[in-house]
């Protein structure tokens, strides 16, 4: 490939956010933004305006040879809403935006939307249309899916794609972005890991079962990493999870989720009612091997919180009892947990291990 620029497509139902998107990125990294809408318009890649839609119904073929020579030169976000159009071998990245119907259903009626093609992409967001698009038209580990809900994602958004970039352009050509093997039982951990990480670590995972042995933290995940790089003969990142009371000396540290599962939300604060100090850490645990017989490295971040009673959503373990900063992890937006989260801290210091790696 000529170009030494990457080239990138933001795509995603209209409202999503690519225009924003696009804009953002393009100020911060000189990249230049491609909005296919204008050059529609513009350079009249068309077959006249669709009345029922309010919009140009666009000639494919002429869009395609009306931007060839400046795609081809490389540094392009191109803004559209499909994707499927654009020659696999014009493009890096693959960046599918997406937002809850309410949101783009807001959106879309401030635009004043024809109640048609409102509902129409509003359906498409539903039914994961850009998604599979994007899947079916590009090799799958150059698509990455965002959310796109607030400034705070698209902000968190910009700034991982800069990240991609960086790397990106940190090695010669064709060496592709480091990818880690995952190993966990546990689809809560695995999104987190993904928000944080993608798309300039690819992140691939496979659910094993391992079992954990009793000892200090650091040994818990070690021997975890081991096995499970025997086990997939290959390289492998383990995480595990500790939530310690300062108050009980640490405990129940590696043992939480036996106590969570059998105490619960209301047991587990039961268990500091006869302390002063609801003081916690949470504290996460990552071990990357390179592969059986390497070692592990270990990359480790802490939070300091309090036990409360539990408030919000009760689908991430310990989330609802866990406060931080006077709200809890469950009460938090999905992007303001993974700024403060243990695990972000301990991903933080993973992902420095890697990009010094890459360039070593
Ligand atoms: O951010 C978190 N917020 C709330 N709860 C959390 C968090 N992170 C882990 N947890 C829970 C899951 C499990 O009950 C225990 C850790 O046990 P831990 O062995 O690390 O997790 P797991 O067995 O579910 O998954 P894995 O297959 O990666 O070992 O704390
Ligand atoms: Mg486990």
């Amino acid at each position: 490939m000529s170009r030494k620029l990457p080239n990138i497509i933001i795509t995603g139902t209209p409202g999503v956010g690519k225009t924003t998107h696009c804009e953002m990125l393009a100020e911060r990294t000189g990249l230049k933004h491609l909005s296919v809408n204008d050059v529609v318009k513009e350079r009249e890649c068309h077959e006249g305006w669709d009345e029922e839609y309010q919009s140009w119904i666009v000639d494919e073929d002429k869009l395609l040879d009306a931007i060839e020579e400046e795609v081809k030169e490389g540094g392009c976000i191109i803004d559209w809403h499909a994707c499927d159009l654009f020659p696999k071998s014009w493009i890096d990245l693959v960046v599918v935006l997406r937002a809850d119907t309410e949101t783009l259903y807001d959106r879309l009626s401030a635009r004043k939307y024809p109640e048609v093609k409102l509902q129409e992409n509003l359906d498409s967001e539903i039914m994961d249309v850009l998604i599979q698009e994007a899947r079916e038209s590009y090799d799958e580990e150059i698509v990455v899916e965002l959310q796109s809900k607030d400034t705070d994602e698209m902000e968190s958004n910009v700034e991982r794609i800069e990240a991609w970039l960086k790397q990106k352009n940190g090695h010669h050509c064709g060496k592709t972005r480091h990818l880690v093997n995952f190993i966990t039982g546990n689809a809560n951990k695995l999104s987190e890991v993904k928000a944080i990480l993608e798309p300039a670590i690819q992140v691939d995972s496979q659910a094993l079962d391992l079992v954990e042995i009793q000892g200090s933290l650091d040994d818990v995940t070690l021997d975890k990493c081991r096995r499970a790089a025997d086990l997939v003969q290959g390289p492998v990142l383990v995480e595990d999870t500790c939530l310690c009371f300062n108050s009980l000396k640490g405990l129940p540290g590696p043992y939480i989720k036996w106590f969570l599962s059998s105490l619960g939300h209301e047991g587990l604060n039961n268990l500091l009612a006869a302390y002063d100090d609801k003081s916690a850490q949470a504290v996460c645990t990552f071990a990357y091997s390179a592969g059986p017989g390497h070692e592990p490295i270990l990359f480790q971040g802490i939070t300091d919180g309090r036990i409360v009673p539990a408030r919000g959503p009760g689908n991430f373990g310990w989330d609802p009892i866990f406060e931080y900063e006077g709200k809890t992890y469950a009460e938090m937006e999905k992007s303001e947990k993974n700024k403060i989260s243990h695990r972000a801290k301990a991903l933080a210091k993973l992902q420095a291990w890697f990009a010094k790696e890459m360039t070593s």
